[in-house]
């Protein structure tokens, strides 16, 4: 098939096709607009080290056992150094994994109209989208997302094919839990403990994603996600085994050089974790949100399902008292996580620039 831009939007976007359906359609040839500028491409060229990054490994079990100091210390470091660290024994299943990747796979391989009714705008509702990035960065991604507000909103409009709604709740009820967790020990190292309370302003607005980053006909010129950090607290992270997450390191140390981009190889069965931006900012920075980014898988199609932990649409994000006084200095204003979200969103996606709306440069 040849494509002009004209029909490619039809195909790609109007009838619900994606890129998935591209490729479906044994395209030869990356479209000119799908061709990413050089200094955006995902390869050797730009510094992309393929080498193992032996990332922090967490053992979450030890949490509550005799090593616990230990398990929180290095989950402190982890959070205040590299910023993504894999976890293990995380109370999900390694079968409730499977069937999170096979029911992300097979959603995306239905037929478009089966897909279609989730576009934006005809949805039964604004909690689930179907899409693509055309238009905006040209991203070699489709995605679905799914917003929890509650069971019983996701019971009445989460996809039910596929076993997705399911699936993806299992997957977030022991997620949530994780994540208070980790927060409970973050927080804590910051001298301040976590209530029930804080819930909204760490985890007020939930969403995850299903994501499938088909091949291309040439890889290296196209992107599945361009460079980027989460806007929110944390991201939970499965993965399949295919990789192409490459993350950017933030200060010179075991992981690397700073500005340097290493390539996380997948784990079997363990769960990648990272900071978002609404973390940094809370902390005053003592925790880093992470420059990362997908490249197009060269054989095999790649599925990943983030879980994202967000502050409120309606939460102030800001610098805690108790460490700005410690600090003596806020490095962040104080905004709506709405406001910081639809800023950043305006934007596309720009590496971790999205920070400087609220970072405070003057003396
Ligand atoms: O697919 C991945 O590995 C990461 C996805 C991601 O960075 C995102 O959805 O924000
Ligand atoms: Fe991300």
């Amino acid at each position: 098939m040849d494509f002009d831009t004209i029909n490619l939007f039809d195909f790609v976007v109007k009838e619900g096709n994606g890129v998935k359906g591209l490729i479906d359609s044994g395209l030869s040839k990356v479209p000119d607009v799908y061709i990413q500028p050089v200094h955006q491409r995902i390869n050797k060229t730009n510094n992309v080290d393929a080498q193992i990054a032996p990332l922090p490994l967490i053992d979450f079990s030890g949490l509550d056992g005799p090593e616990h100091d230990q398990v929180e210390k290095t989950l402190v470091k982890a959070a205040e150094t590299v910023g993504f660290f894999h976890v293990v024994n995380h109370g999900l299943t390694v079968h409730v994994i499977e069937e999170l990747k096979d029911a992300a796979r097979q959603f995306f391989n239905q037929p478009p109209e089966k897909k279609l009714v989730y576009q934006k705008g005809v949805s039964p509702s604004p909690l689930v989208t179907y899409g693509t990035s055309f238009g905006h960065s040209f991203e070699w991604r489709d995605y679905l997302s799914m917003i929890y507000n509650s069971d019983d909103d996701a019971y009445k409009y989460w996809p039910d094919q596929c076993n997705c709604r399911e699936v993806v709740l299992k997957y977030m009820k022991t997620s949530t839990k994780m994540a208070r967790r980790i927060l409970e020990v973050l927080m804590k190292n910051l001298g301040v403990e976590l209530d029930d309370s804080m819930d909204e302003t760490y985890m007020g607005f939930m969403l995850v994603t299903m994501n499938i980053y088909p091949t291309s006909p040439d890889p290296e010129l196209t992107v599945g996600i361009g460079k980027h950090s989460d806007l929110g607290t944390l991201t939970i992270l499965v993965q399949d085994d295919i990789g192409g997450l490459s993350i950017k390191v933030q200060e010179d140390g075991e992981f690397g050089k700073k500005g340097e981009w290493i390539e996380v190889p997948p784990i079997p069965g363990a769960l990648l974790i990272n900071i978002g931006d609404a973390l940094q900012v809370i902390s005053n920075g003592k925790y880093q949100s992470v420059e990362h980014q997908v490249r197009t898988p060269n054989t095999q199609s790649r599925v990943s399902v983030p879980c994202f932990f967000n502050p409120g649409l309606m939460v102030k994000i800001g610098p805690l008292r108790k460490v700005v006084e410690k600090d003596g200095k806020a490095k962040y204003k104080e905004c709506l996580f709405q406001d910081y979200k639809n800023h950043a969103f305006g934007q596309g996606h720009q590496g971790k620039k999205s920070l400087d709306f609220v970072k405070i440069t003057s003396p």
